[in-house]
């Protein structure tokens, strides 16, 4: 078609302008047709093709599976789901086994599709790993494409290596005997062994061993349900178990809600000192803070069921003082988006009053202004409250608690970022007229689309920003109720841990994982054909809770004062009770809940010592004190007056009775 419009067309002598349009829309179609190729670089897989393809293959030390697909062909692109499903699913096992896909109609690859031999689409070929010969693989030609399906035919591949072609970096995937495992019982090592027992056919001990392959701190075998003598020693019933050894010598079942995959996987992960390998150049700098180096800022103790009010106002102080700092004036859209942020926050921040107070006072004090530019320097005076307004306070230290990295670099500012949109789209589903007369009211997508905005323009890592505004552009628009929101944001926060797991910046110490894990909400998993599911009824109410203000723990929080550090006191169980009765479970900007807090004030907590509630005038904040030594020095004033009225008039009547004697 190209050579057809250039070669007619000149002879034609078409106008320039009908040859530019036409140039143009030939230019789109052929936009169009690479827009429509179904993978890109963001999915867990690796995108192949004819330059790449027996490079890749040769002498690989893993092996492969390799989706030659058709771009055009419908099949092909009804199947893409279910393929880069299972690309994350298995994401893990790729010092194993690796997933790709070739695009046989992109024109480039027609001649290695050809070599191959592929025919049909979509073809399924697998390659061993360590293959130095040329090898066009073993194609599948099953009709069953389902992910279990395909994923378990992955494990049988691999197990079909001999032991030289065994992939160096994947662990054994045979059943341990009865006899080896007995022999490890009670022994002392260095780190955990799971054992997985199963039946011989069941596919789920593989799956667990692969999972945990990039973990270290933990071994993962398993041994077969038809050793009896095993199941006796272990007193295992039902199959599959999962027996833990643990480094001490101390060994029993593993304590798991639900006898499937992700849940093993999931609380083996989360074993203590089990973390996810790293590069060795990440690892080189060693856990600093931890290990108690001379950068070390003291472990803040924190419970993982909880969201901490330190991490919520340490990111404030950043973003306000620090990454939107960066900024000399804002003003156009800048300024609108600051506007509707700080006006999100304080109607919806689930905090204490002094930083409520300090957030309306600023969204009082941007919307009074009719300015088109604002210097920022003028809003940090504010946010100083260099106008010394009694009451409002933010602390300007960096008090990261759930946020805490295992090394400086990792986790604090970002994590807050997360943790404090999650709280507001939580707070905006329990309070729908929170935003009443703002003009952000009605729009279930008020929180998602002012955050959107905040983190393309401002949030300092572009990079972010940019994954950000792909996932908003492609689904942000269907968000059609509060509860959508919530749950929008918590799938768009695992697909960005889905794909950084295992990056530089995840933290060894707290592995990016499918979030809610099992140990946090069991519900919320279910397992369907073999595939892990997400009840999504679960995850909500789950989310309401967890994000709800009566699960944000006041622990750690800085007042006026100072630090107010951890205070040794009950334990666990008891101190989240406590936590409960420190946090209002409503704003605590609504007049309604005031008196909670002072409630919390007297009852000694701690971390509460603000100035009792008062009354705002003309934007400028009263405390209680205030209010009194206005009605006292009232008082006051008004018997300095009676007394001076008094006086005179008694000194007047003298004065008469004095002048008017003579004449009596
Ligand atoms: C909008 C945004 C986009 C980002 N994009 C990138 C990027 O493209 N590349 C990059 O390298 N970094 C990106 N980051 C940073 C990255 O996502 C992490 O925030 C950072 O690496 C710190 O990770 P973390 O381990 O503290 O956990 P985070 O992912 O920050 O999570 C914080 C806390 O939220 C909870 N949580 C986890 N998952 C969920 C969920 N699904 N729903 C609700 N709560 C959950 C957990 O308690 C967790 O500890 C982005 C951050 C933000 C705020």
């Amino acid at each position: 078609m190209a050579t057809c419009v250039s070669g007619s067309c000149s002879a034609l002598r078409l106008p320039a302008w009908l040859v530019a349009v036409i140039s143009f829309l030939g230019a789109c179609i052929l936009c169009r047709a690479q827009a429509t190729r179904l993978y890109s670089a963001g999915d867990p897989l690796t995108i192949l093709a004819s330059d790449s393809l027996k490079e890749t293959l040769h002498n690989s030390s893993t092996a492969w599976l390799v989706e030659f697909y058709s771009s055009w062909c419908g099949h092909c692109i009804q199947y893409s789901p279910t393929w880069k499903a299972l690309a994350g699913d298995v994401k893990d096992w790729d010092q194993g086994i690796k997933l790709g896909v070739l695009d046989c109609a992109f024109e480039k690859n027609f001649d290695i599709c050809k070599e191959f031999g592929i025919h049909f689409y979509p073809t399924f070929r697998f390659f061993k790993a360590h293959s130095t010969t040329f090898d066009v693989g073993k194609t599948y030609g099953g009709a069953d494409r389902e992910l279990q399906t395909m994923r378990q035919l992955m494990v049988s591949f691999l197990q079909n290596h001999s032991r030289e072609e065994w992939p160096s970096k994947c662990p054994q995937l045979e059943p341990s005997g009865s006899a080896d495992v007995l022999a490890q019982l009670g022994q002392k090592a260095e780190e955990y062994t799971a054992i997985i027992i199963e039946e011989e056919d069941s596919y789920v001990g593989r799956e667990v061993i692969l999972d945990l392959m990039k973990y270290e701190g933990v071994t993962v075998k398993r041994a077969l349900g038809s050793e009896k003598l095993l199941l006796e020693k272990l007193g295992i019933a039902a199959l599959p178990s999962a027996y833990l050894l643990e480094p001490s010598g101390k060994h029993g079942l593993m304590n798991v809600e639900k006898r499937l995959r992700f849940f093993f996987s999931s609380y083996l992960k989360l074993l203590p000192g089990v973390r996810r390998k790293q590069a060795l150049s990440a690892r080189a700098l060693g856990p600093a803070r931890m290990s108690g180096s001379a950068v070390a800022v003291v472990w803040k103790d924190f419970d993982k069921s909880k969201v901490y009010m330190a991490d919520l106002e340490s990111g404030l102080h950043y973003l306000l003082r620090v990454e939107l700092a960066s900024h000399q004036t804002l003003e156009g859209e800048e300024l609108k988006t600051f506007k509707d942020f700080v006006t999100v926050v304080a109607k919806l921040f689930p905090g204490r009053q002094s930083v409520v107070k300090l957030l309306e006072t600023l969204l009082e004090w941007l919307v009074s202004l009719p300015l088109e530019r604002i210097p920022y320097d003028a809003i940090l005076d504010l946010v100083n409250n260099k106008m010394r307004i009694s009451g409002m306070f933010l602390s300007d230290q960096l008090q990261w608690v759930g946020c805490q990295g295992s090394r400086p670099e990792l986790r604090g500012y970002p994590c807050s970022l997360w943790t404090l949109f999650h709280a507001l789209t939580v707070q905006a589903a329990q309070r729908p007229d929170a935003l009443a007369n703002t003009g952000l009211e009605e729009d279930p997508q008020a929180v998602l689309q002012t955050m959107r905005r905040y983190v393309h323009t401002f949030f300092g890592c572009q990079e972010c920003g940019r994954h950000f505004e792909e996932m908003a552009k492609e689904s942000l628009d269907q968000v059609k109720s509060l509860q959508e929101a919530v749950l929008w944001l918590w799938r768009k926060h695992n697909q960005v841990n889905n794909r950084l797991a295992g990056a530089l910046s995840d933290d060894p110490h707290f592995p990016k994982t499918q979030w809610p894990t099992p140990n946090l909400c069991p519900a919320c998993h279910e397992e369907k054909d073999g595939l892990h599911v997400w009840n999504e009824e679960k995850v909500f109410h789950f989310l309401m809770d967890y994000y709800g203000a009566a699960n944000i723990s006041p622990k750690y929080t800085l007042s006026q004062e100072g630090p107010a550090p951890g205070r040794d006191g009950p334990s666990y169980k008891d101190k989240g009770q406590q936590d409960q009765q420190d946090i209002p479970t409503t704003n605590p900007s609504d007049p309604s809940n005031q008196r909670s807090l002072v409630g919390q004030e007297q009852g000694g907590i701690g971390v509460y010592k603000e100035a009792k509630p008062g009354v705002t005038f003309l934007g400028l904040g009263f405390s209680n004190i205030d209010m009194s030594l206005c009605v006292l020095l009232y008082a006051a004033s008004c018997v300095f007056i009676m007394v001076m009225f008094f006086f005179f008039r008694m000194r007047s009547r003298r004065w008469k009775i004095k002048h008017n004697r003579p004449y009596v």
